[in-house]
C-alpha cells in the first residue's frame, strides 16, 4: 500500500480557495502554498472507511492514479506536485492550468478553422502518444477533460487532465471496464471485450469530429441511442457541417473511427497523418 505524506491538516501547508470543479471523487479547489506564494490546483478525494460504504473513493483506485500521474512527466500531461494524506481524504497538488476546458473554447467559437484544430490536435497527439509509450491508457478523453494553459494566449498549450479512470499495462495483462463518457467510448468498450491504448485513438477520432463541426457523431437522444449508434459505426460528415472540411481531416477521422482496435491508427501515426504533418 503507498503511502503518501501524513497532514493532518493541509491548510497547514495550503491556503483552500475557491472551487474549480467537483465530481464523484470529490473537489478540485484553487489553493496558495503559504511558504512560495504560488497556485496550484487541489484534488480534494474523500477516501471510503469501508469496503461496504458507497460514500468516497477507494483508496486502491487513488493509489493507482498517483503511480500513473508520478509515471507522466510532459508539458502537456497536467503536472502533479505532492500527495497528502489526513484522516479520511487525499490530496493532489496538481498545476494549476488557468486557460479553461477546450470544451469551452468550442462553444465559444462553435468551432475552429482546420488549423486551429491541428495545432489543438498535435499537442493532445503528443500527450497522448507519451501516455501509451509508457503503456498508460486515459481512457476518458473528452474536451473537458482537455485543458488550455492560458486563456485565448495565440500560443495557449493543451494540458490533459483528470487520470481517474486511467490504467498502466502489465504486459500480456487482459483490462475490461465498462466506463467513460457514451459519447467518447468505442465499440469494444460497450461490448466488454479486453481493452488496449486504442481507446483513446477512439476518442481522439470523436473529438477531432467536434473540434471541426461542433457536432457530436454519435450523439444520441438518449445513451442507448448513443451506444447504438458507436456499435452500428453510424456517423457521417453531413454537408452543413463538413462542407469546407477537407478530405484529409475526413480521412484523419475516418482511420481513428474504426470499429476493430488493431486497425486503427496509433497516436505516432496519427502525428505522420498528412492532415496532421502536410508533405
Ligand atoms: C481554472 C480551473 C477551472 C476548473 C478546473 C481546473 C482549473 C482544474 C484543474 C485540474 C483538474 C483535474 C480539474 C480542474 N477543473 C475542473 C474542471 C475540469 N473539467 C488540474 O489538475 N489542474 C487544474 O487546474
Amino acid at each position: 500500500m503507498a503511502v503518501f505524506n501524513k497532514l493532518d491538516n493541509v491548510e497547514d501547508l495550503y491556503e483552500i480557495g475557491e472551487v474549480l470543479g467537483s465530481g464523484h471523487f470529490g473537489q478540485v479547489r484553487e489553493v496558495r502554498e503559504r511558504a512560495t506564494g504560488a497556485h496550484w490546483a487541489g484534488k480534494f478525494l474523500k477516501i471510503r472507511k469501508c469496503a461496504s460504504s458507497r460514500l468516497g473513493m477507494e483508496r486502491k483506485n487513488v493509489e493507482r492514479e498517483v503511480e500513473v500521474l508520478q509515471a507522466l512527466q510532459h508539458p502537456n500531461i497536467m503536472a502533479l506536485k505532492d500527495v497528502f494524506e489526513s484522516r479520511a481524504e487525499v490530496v493532489l497538488v496538481l498545476e494549476l492550468i488557468s486557460g479553461g476546458e477546450l470544451f469551452d473554447f468550442i462553444a465559444e467559437k462553435e468551432n475552429l478553422t482546420e488549423s486551429e484544430a491541428i495545432e489543438f490536435m498535435k499537442q493532445i497527439l503528443l500527450g497522448v502518444g507519451f501516455m501509451h509509450s509508457k503503456q498508460i491508457g486515459h481512457f476518458d478523453l473528452k474536451p473537458e477533460n482537455i485543458m488550455l494553459s492560458a486563456k485565448m494566449a495565440p500560443n495557449t498549450d493543451i494540458k490533459i487532465i483528470d487520470f481517474g479512470l486511467a490504467h498502466r499495462f502489465q504486459p500480456g495483462e487482459e483490462y475490461k471496464c465498462m466506463s467513460g463518457t457514451p459519447q467518447y467510448i468505442p465499440p469494444e468498450v460497450i461490448n466488454y471485450e479486453p481493452l488496449s491504448t486504442a481507446v483513446d485513438m477512439w476518442s481522439i477520432g470523436v473529438i477531432t469530429y467536434i473540434l471541426l463541426s461542433g457536432m457530436s457523431p454519435f450523439q444520441g437522444d438518449t445513451d442507448e441511442e448513443t451506444l447504438r449508434n458507436i456499435i452500428a459505426l453510424n456517423y457521417k460528415f453531413d454537408d452543413h457541417h463538413f462542407s469546407m472540411t477537407s478530405a484529409m481531416a475526413k480521412d484523419f477521422i475516418q482511420k481513428l473511427l474504426v470499429k476493430d482496435q488493431n486497425e486503427r491508427i496509433t497516436a505516432q501515426e496519427c502525428l505522420q497523418h498528412p492532415w496532421i504533418k502536410p508533405l
